[in-house]
């Protein structure tokens, strides 16, 4: 375990290197350095339309996105990401996008069965891979059923499922160090029980090696499981650390341009409120 946590501390999974991100003529963020390590949960915030989601874009190798990127380079296991084929990178970072949607009416078991159709298995594995994802994401009795008649809850579990079946070998239990989750608001439509079922399932994914950015307005739910937090405002990072550290009423005050208080946790930390 120690030699695991140690090979961990020194896989760069992700390089962000100096990058500028612009949308037309509009500076978004400059001067963007920061490394992400395996095993590593990442929360990041930062208010309306500062840039979280045209970050994640180009981080995820979006082709929309890519002309955002006017300075700087992004690496995967240190390689560049251009350097990428698309079924490379296929398998080692997966993107759950702010506004997924699907426009044909497949039914959850065939987009949870499109979502491994790189990956090489015997389908009774593939059958119990699903089945293990669908079981951890609460997803089992929606399996027969067409996506577009599915609740806004039921998909975004659907599309997190999708997501992690993309990415993991044979089942949740594997040893993910070096591949990369992306995720742009997951629990956004989630009721309380399935946003702490995400939310806890995300953070044993993390100590099972993957890297985890997950963007969030929910500063209070995401806090107790994430690791880091990244904090966006300025047209930059103005805090990045963990989440204890970095909650201050001064960065919250710089990021959202309004006074908020915060309430010390007993187990969970800090805790934000109006
Ligand atoms: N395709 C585009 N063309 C032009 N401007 C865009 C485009 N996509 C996004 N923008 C603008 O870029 C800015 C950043 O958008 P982005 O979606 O990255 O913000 P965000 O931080 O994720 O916001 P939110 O918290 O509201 O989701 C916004 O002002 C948005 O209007």
């Amino acid at each position: 375990m120690a030699n695991s946590n140690l090979d961990r501390q020194s896989t760069n999974v992700l390089q962000v290197e100096n990058a500028k991100v612009k949308r037309g003529e509009r500076l978004l963020l400059a001067n963007i350095n920061f490394t992400v390590k395996a095993g590593e949960f990442i929360a990041i915030a930062g208010e309306n339309g500062c840039g979280k989601s045209t970050l994640l874009s180009i981080l995820c190798a979006a082709d929309t996105a890519q002309s955002a990127l006017v300075h700087g380079e992004i690496c995967i296991q240190n390689v560049p990401l251009k350097h990428y084929k698309v079924q490379q990178l296929a398998t080692i970072r997966a993107v759950m996008c702010q506004h997924q949607s699907s426009p044909f009416g497949f039914f959850v078991d065939e987009i949870l069965t499109l979502a491994r159709h790189a990956v090489i298995e015997p389908s009774h594995l593939r059958h119990a891979c699903i089945a293990g994802v669908s079981e951890a994401l609460d997803l089992r009795h929606l399996l027969h059923r067409n996506i577009q008649t599915l609740s806004g809850g039921e998909r975004q579990r659907v599309y997190l499922a999708k997501a992690l079946l993309q990415l993991i070998p044979s089942s949740l239990e594997d040893d993910l160090s070096g591949k990369l989750l992306l995720l742009d608001e997951p629990t956004s439509a989630l009721d309380l029980r399935h946003q702490k079922l995400v939310m806890a399932l995300l953070a044993k994914l993390s100590q099972g090696g993957l890297s985890i950015i997950c963007i969030s307005h929910d500063i209070n739910l995401i806090t107790p499981y994430c690791t880091r937090m990244l904090v966006l405002a300025n047209q930059g990072v103005i805090a990045d650390g963990a989440p204890n550290q970095v909650l201050t009423h001064g960065v919250l005050k710089q990021c959202y341009q309004t006074d908020l208080h915060l309430l010390k946790h007993p187990e969970h930390g800090v805790f934000v409120t109006h």
